[in-house]
């Protein structure tokens, strides 16, 4: 790639030689942080290729400052006697030149692109060799923020002020901040979100206003033209006409507005002909629980804390020593009952520091987007019910990932000879996993046949990270969640043990609400566990 400001060049080819061997590839950035954290770096670099545009652009326009003041000075004394300044041959000479060869050196200078040039072709560069978001990213992170609303049931105002579930943050959105996010939910057909982003961005543009901040970009007849639609679309037809009038006051030539207000009209006049009155729906957030939650909305109440186990089932959770192998003899483990039917438990500092350094260094190079599999094909697919990045480690790659094994044996007593490698999974803002068994069913039948192994009798789910906010384990049917504490490994059987897949166990990855979250799975297979967790016919063990 060649820059074109040549002291620029080296900071800029030593940052390509970095970066161009990771950035190839450009897709769906928002899943990770650690790709974030590229942005800035492709964000640092549009900035000095901003910055010396600017600088140019600013001694263009003092070289015309110059020479408009030269002008001024000789026009006035011109002016000032015309005739006497006429009758000097040299003046009139230099009149005639001014206005030819010299205008057109200052006309040329005006119009003069180079620098412009030279910002575009550098822009045009780190968008081939850098990291750059796509749209597709923009969508993504669009729809994280808003499952992260929906998840957290944050208030869209509160949201807006950065306040995270009670936490204040420092940024906030601007009123075209909140029109984008309202775009992207119209764009993506939901009409609820639309609509409430599209009332934050009227509210945010009227404060900027009365504060006087320059910020306002996007003219208000449009945020009032996605607001109606999306009033109507949820059943409010004579709000949606309200606002149809608000807009076309201010802008009255606009057609498609022309055209919705006429129809708005229609429908109300067609429904009072029919003495049908209109019932306007309520908007609210708030959902009224007159019937049994939903899976989903147990599943999001399970990540906000808004529901947990029955109190009796807590009151027996214990926690103890246990010391059941020559390590664990050695080093006693801290097991915790988090659940007792089915058995979930969790080990404290099982992974040391230095080796979750040493799983996420070897893990970072090839992190990809997590796959999940077509159980009915077998085949590998991305889904946007999970979003994350993840990486496969075996225990030849690095001592580490070996004694990790070890440790997983000592932990549950059973083999890793047929387990699967350690995956390795890092979650962004807003990546999740929805619920989801980590058994395969009796219809998916293709899932891991070709390991003949059998099928997933155990997780071992190794924490190694705090996350700042959300990102718990929930197990919605339980009403369970566990907040990922660094170095705890999370510990259940997923098969009864008559081989039948245990549908409480099933579990979700909350969304990430800040910060980042790093896990590690070892799922255990069932060939060779014959001896240590030997089958009954007995389907409630
Ligand atoms: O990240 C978590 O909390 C759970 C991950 C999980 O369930 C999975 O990867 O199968
Ligand atoms: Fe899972």
């Amino acid at each position: 790639m060649t820059f074109k400001y040549p002291d620029a060049e080296m900071w800029l080819f030593g940052a390509w030689v970095v970066m161009s061997c990771l950035c190839l590839v450009q897709a769906e950035l928002y899943t990770a942080i650690t790709d974030l954290e590229d942005l800035l770096d492709t964000e640092a670099m549009f900035m000095e290729t901003l910055d010396r545009y600017i600088e140019r652009e600013e001694k263009k326009i003092e070289r015309l400052k110059r020479k408009a003041d030269e002008y001024r000075k000789e026009h006035a004394l011109a002016s000032s006697d015309v005739s006497e300044y006429l009758s000097n041959p040299l003046n009139a000479y230099l009149l005639v030149k001014r206005l030819t060869t010299d205008w057109t050196t200052t006309e040329s200078l005006m119009t003069e692109q180079t620098s412009l040039d030279e910002a575009q072709h550098n822009f045009t560069e780190i968008k081939r060799f850098m990291k750059f978001p796509t749209d597709e990213d923009l969508t993504g992170a669009a729809a994280a923020l808003i499952r992260l609303q929906d998840t957290y049931d944050m208030d869209t105002s509160s949201l807006a002020k950065g306040e995270l579930m009670g936490v204040k943050y420092t940024t906030q959105l601007s009123a075209s901040d909140c029109f984008e996010l309202g775009r992207q939910s119209y764009n993506s057909l939901d009409y609820h979100h639309t609509r409430l982003w599209m009332t934050e961005a009227l509210a945010r543009q009227e404060q900027e206003l009365r504060q006087n901040s320059n910020k306002t970009e996007t003219p208000k007849w449009e945020i009032l033209e996605y607001l109606a639609y999306s009033t109507y679309m949820e059943g409010n037809v004579k709000t949606a006409l309200d606002m149809t009038n608000e807009l076309l006051q201010l802008y009255p030539e606009h057609e498609r507005a022309q055209g919705n207000k006429a129809y708005y009209i229609s429908v109300i006049d067609k429904e009072s002909n029919n003495k049908i009155e209109i019932e306007e729906v309520e908007q609210t957030n708030a959902k009224p629980f007159d019937r049994a939650p939903t899976e989903k909305e147990l599943y999001e109440m399970s990540c906000r804390g808004a529901v947990s186990p029955p109190k009796e089932i807590q009151a027996k959770l214990k926690c103890r020593y246990v010391s059941s192998s020559p390590f664990t003899r050695l080093a006693r483990l801290k097991e915790e009952e988090a659940y007792l039917e089915p058995r979930i438990l969790l080990y404290r500092d099982v992974m040391y520091d230095s080796e979750i350094e040493v799983i996420k260094r070897l893990a970072t190079p090839r992190l990809k987007r997590a796959t999940v599999q077509n159980f009915k094909t077998g085949a590998l697919e991305t889904a946007s019910y999970r979003i994350s990045k993840s990486a496969w480690l075996s225990n030849i790659e690095d001592e580490v990932v070996a004694r990790v094994s070890r440790r997983v044996e000592d932990l549950s007593g059973l083999t890793t000879e047929t387990s699967e490698e350690l995956q390795v999974v890092n979650y962004g803002i807003g990546g999740h996993y929805e619920p989801h068994f980590d058994f395969a069913r009796a219809d998916e039948v293709n899932a891991f046949k070709s390991l003949g192994t059998g099928n997933r009798i155990a997780t071992i789910l190794f924490y190694m990270s705090d996350v700042a906010q959300g990102g718990a384990t929930a197990f919605p049917d339980l009403k369970l969640a566990l907040s990922p504490q660094k170095g705890t490994a999370a510990v259940w059987m997923n098969l009864h043990a008559n081989g039948e897949g245990d549908v409480r166990t099933r579990h979700a990855a909350c969304p990430v609400l800040a910060g980042s979250k790093w896990v590690s799975n070892k799922w255990l297979h069932v060939v060779g566990q014959e001896f240590l967790r030997p089958c009954t016919l007995d389907p409630t063990v």
